[in-house]
């Protein structure tokens, strides 16, 4: 079975790294190769990490399509369309979304859209706590791949640095892995307006409450979101500022100018799901409070004053 990565941002070179180190000939697709196939390197998204050998970098989606597991890490927002403009070369291969969100046009997540974008594909879902940085500096990481029947897809996408775990619960996982980073932002703001870290812990537990809540009502496996793809993830990126989301709201609660040029999934993940939640009159507090600041309708602490002073009520 071989692999190609579709998109080359930090995760998807990450992981190209990753797997071509075990000696098994990877293809990385960028839309823009810039100087990679030269300097061997992705100096604009990950720089630092020069590529193994047996890592070929390509411009032509037919030649990267060739592979018959394609890692899709394009970002979320972009999910869909690059499926539609490519469908010809992806459909009926096995698409392993990386990226993680839900679409803000139609409300779905990766694995829904792979089905309506590809129908002869086998969708998957690789998620879990990962820095690109670490994967990259070949420090330990363990995943959950999400896939009906996924023993052979397990062990192509696994490496000395990456443990990924099976799982059949497609819609849990992906829905773990986009929630966190709302909930990430939402810690973030906290800590950069100095409400505190007593504060921080509540939004992270009563925020995985509400991941549960939302993964639940959508069919997922109440014991998937207390592993990797939900918790797991959770804790790594709601404490860690090499998380862009968390840093993100960081620099929102300082009032900080905004990072700009990399991919922050928990943006329009959080107007997504609140949208998709007041439809069904589910109660996610915290992603209205993170839509609420970014759409400049409340600041950081008035969003936090509108938290506490919500109905009392039993845990
Ligand atoms: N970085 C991380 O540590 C982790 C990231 N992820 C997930 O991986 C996904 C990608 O993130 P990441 O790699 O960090 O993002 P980056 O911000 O590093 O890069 C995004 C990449 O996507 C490319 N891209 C954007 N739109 C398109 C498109 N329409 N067609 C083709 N390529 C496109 C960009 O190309 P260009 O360079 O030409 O602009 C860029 O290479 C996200 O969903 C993220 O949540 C998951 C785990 C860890
Ligand atoms: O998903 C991630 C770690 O698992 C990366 O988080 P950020 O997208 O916030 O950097």
């Amino acid at each position: 079975m071989t692999v190609s990565v579709l998109g080359a941002g930090a995760f998807g070179t990450a992981l190209a790294i990753s797997l071509a180190r075990t000696g098994r000939p990877v293809t990385l697709w960028a839309r823009d190769l810039a100087d990679m196939d030269v300097a061997r390197e992705n100096t604009r998204r990950l720089p630092g990490f020069t590529f193994p050998e047996t890592l070929a970098v390509t411009g032509d989606l037919s030649d990267a399509a060739q592979s018959s597991i394609l890692l899709l890490t394009v970002p979320m927002q972009s999910l869909a369309r690059f499926l539609t403009q490519h469908t010809k070369f992806l459909d009926g291969k096995t698409l392993v979304a990386c990226c993680k969100g839900i679409d803000l046009t139609t409300g779905l997540g990766p694995a829904e859209i792979i089905r309506r974008a590809c129908p002869a594909a086998t969708p998957a879902i690789l998620s879990g706590p990962s820095f690109a940085v670490d994967i990259a500096a070949g420090l330990p990481t363990a995943l959950t791949l999400a896939v009906d029947d996924g023993h052979a897809l397990q062990t192509a996408l696994s490496t000395p640095n990456i443990r990924p775990y099976r799982s059949a619960d497609l819609v849990g996982v992906e829905i773990g892995g986009a929630l966190k980073n709302v909930v990430a932002i939402a810690c973030g703001m906290t800590i950069g307006a100095g409400l505190g870290e007593s504060a921080h812990a509540a939004l992270m537990t009563r925020g995985f409450a509400e991941m549960q809540r939302f993964a639940l009502s959508r069919g997922a496996r109440p014991e998937t979101l207390s592993g990797l793809s939900g918790f797991g993830d959770l804790a790594l990126t709601c404490s860690s500022d090499k998380s862009r989301n968390y840093a993100f709201g960081l620099a929102l609660g300082r009032g900080e100018p905004l990072p700009e040029g990399t991919t922050i999934e928990g943006k329009a993940t959080a107007k997504a799901v609140s949208n998709l939640a007041k439809k069904i009159g589910l109660d996610m507090p915290i992603a209205d409070m993170v839509v609420a600041v970014l759409e400049n309708h409340l600041t950081v602490n008035e969003a936090a004053d509108m938290l506490l002073t919500r109905p009392l009520k039993e845990e």
